[in-house]
């Protein structure tokens, strides 16, 4: 239902691949049918970097309105008129740039993950946004799900009792060599390409939720890291990486594991072990899939000492994704309520949290002596070749 305060937040889509294709089609979703009468989400603008016909066809295609222009370059959408957030869904090499072009040229942005190749250039990000009052959020979707919020309040509850660990895993099993060879985004180094950042970032956002997120400001203290990395040898990209954090501020464990070689769910028509297991002192709670959660489980423990403290029961909770979507919707959402309300970041992903995992990264790259060209890695701006 509508109401009169509704707030409509117009969207300029920067690239036009696969992910920026499911993503406007779940804007062009009637928010109403998952209760978001509050706001309105308006396609203004594509752009492609390729041709403003290739925007075009873009546009048709996801089935914007009529009124939404199609540009054939980053810049001319970026300082467009009508336009108020930059949905920013280029490979990971070029966040970076495109960001600050759209951040530069006084635009919101919501920016794929990862935010950026390193912790440095989130940094930069992050002060630019703030020195320009414009709102930044690297689109972890996952973390607006309903679920994955309702997650998150359960465990700062405390009804977990203490975490001590976490297991998270996103894997993604992929005939490699056949279907992405050596060019494709996901194992080409001149893209970032690889499993941790584009997979493993899943895996490392469960355990920042329930081992960083929802301690007190005193605890929540930047985790050690210990890793393995296992290359692909074609590109040196990281095809099956595994990182152990231990958190000071509590001493919790937490494992994420993330690899383009085997899967999380090997045969999507049998059934696969939750991916994500938090463990507390009165019992686990699993979720069974890390980037697009659908339920969740709670096993209360028990011994013959002390029978159960959980004031939880064994139970199964499954969510649907209302109207049709992919859940992109949900992201998208917070940020019409963010840029409505002035706030600059939100606090479901705050940006010094993002720096944080994304220091994660690369310590873990580090230890592997994985590191990208100087060119992508780099904190200059403007550069050439990035379509700028
Ligand atoms: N949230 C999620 O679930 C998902 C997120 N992603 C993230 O989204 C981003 C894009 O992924 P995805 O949509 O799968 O990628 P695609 O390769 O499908 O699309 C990337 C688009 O970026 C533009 N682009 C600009 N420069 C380049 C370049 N040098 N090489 C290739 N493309 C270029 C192109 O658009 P144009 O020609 O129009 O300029 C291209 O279509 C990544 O950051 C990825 O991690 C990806 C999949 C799922
Ligand atoms: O973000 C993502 O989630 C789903 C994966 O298939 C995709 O490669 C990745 O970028």
């Amino acid at each position: 239902m509508m109401t009169s305060n509704l707030f409509t937040l117009r969207w300029g889509i920067l690239a036009t691949g696969g992910i920026a294709n499911t993503f406007t089609k779940d804007l062009l979703i009637d928010p109403t049918t998952r209760d978001a009468g509050d706001i309105r989400h308006e396609v203004a603008a594509a752009a492609s970097s390729t041709s403003a016909a290739r925007a075009q066809d873009f546009l048709n295609e996801v089935g914007a309105p009529g009124s939404a222009k199609a540009y054939g370059s980053y810049r001319e959408l970026v300082e467009a008129k009508g336009v108020d957030i930059i949905y920013i869904a280029t490979p990971h090499s070029h966040h970076y740039q495109h960001a600050r072009l759209a951040l530069e040229a006084g635009k919101h942005v919501l920016l794929e993950k990862p935010i950026a190749v390193n912790a440095q250039q989130c940094r930069i990000l992050r002060d630019l946004a703030k020195e320009r009052g414009r709102f930044l959020m690297e689109a972890v979707w996952t973390r607006f799900f309903p679920l994955s919020r309702e997650v998150v309040e359960f465990v700062r509850s405390g009804q977990l009792g203490h975490v001590k660990r976490v297991f998270a895993d996103f894997s993604f099993w992929n005939d490699v060599e056949k279907e992405f060879g050596n060019q494709h985004r996901m194992v080409n180094l001149d893209l970032a390409g690889g499993a941790l950042l584009d997979l493993g970032i899943y895996s490392l956002t469960w355990l920042f939720m329930a081992l960083y997120h929802v301690q007190p400001k005193e605890t929540q203290v930047a985790p050690h890291v210990s890793s393995a990395v296992t290359k692909y040898k074609p590109t040196g990209a990281d095809e099956t990486t595994t990182v152990l954090l231990l958190f000071p501020g509590t001493g919790a464990q937490g494992i994420a594991t993330t690899s383009i070689q085997v899967a999380t769910t090997p045969n999507p028509d049998l059934p696969a072990p939750d991916a994500i297991r938090i463990q507390g002192t009165f019992g686990d709670l699993t979720v069974n899939y890390a980037p697009r959660p659908r339920s969740y489980t709670l096993t209360p423990a028990a011994s013959q000492a002390r029978g159960t403290l959980a004031s939880f029961k064994h139970e199964t909770k499954s969510f649907e994704i209302p109207g049709g979507g992919h859940g992109m919707f949900w992201e998208a959402d917070e940020c019409a309520r963010c840029v409505r309300d002035g706030r600059l970041e939100s606090d479901v992903i705050p940006l010094e949290e993002t720096e944080a995992l994304m220091k994660v990264m690369d310590e873990v790259r580090r230890q592997a002596d994985l590191a990208y060209p100087e060119s992508i890695e780099n904190l200059e701006y403007p550069l050439e070749g990035f379509g700028l």
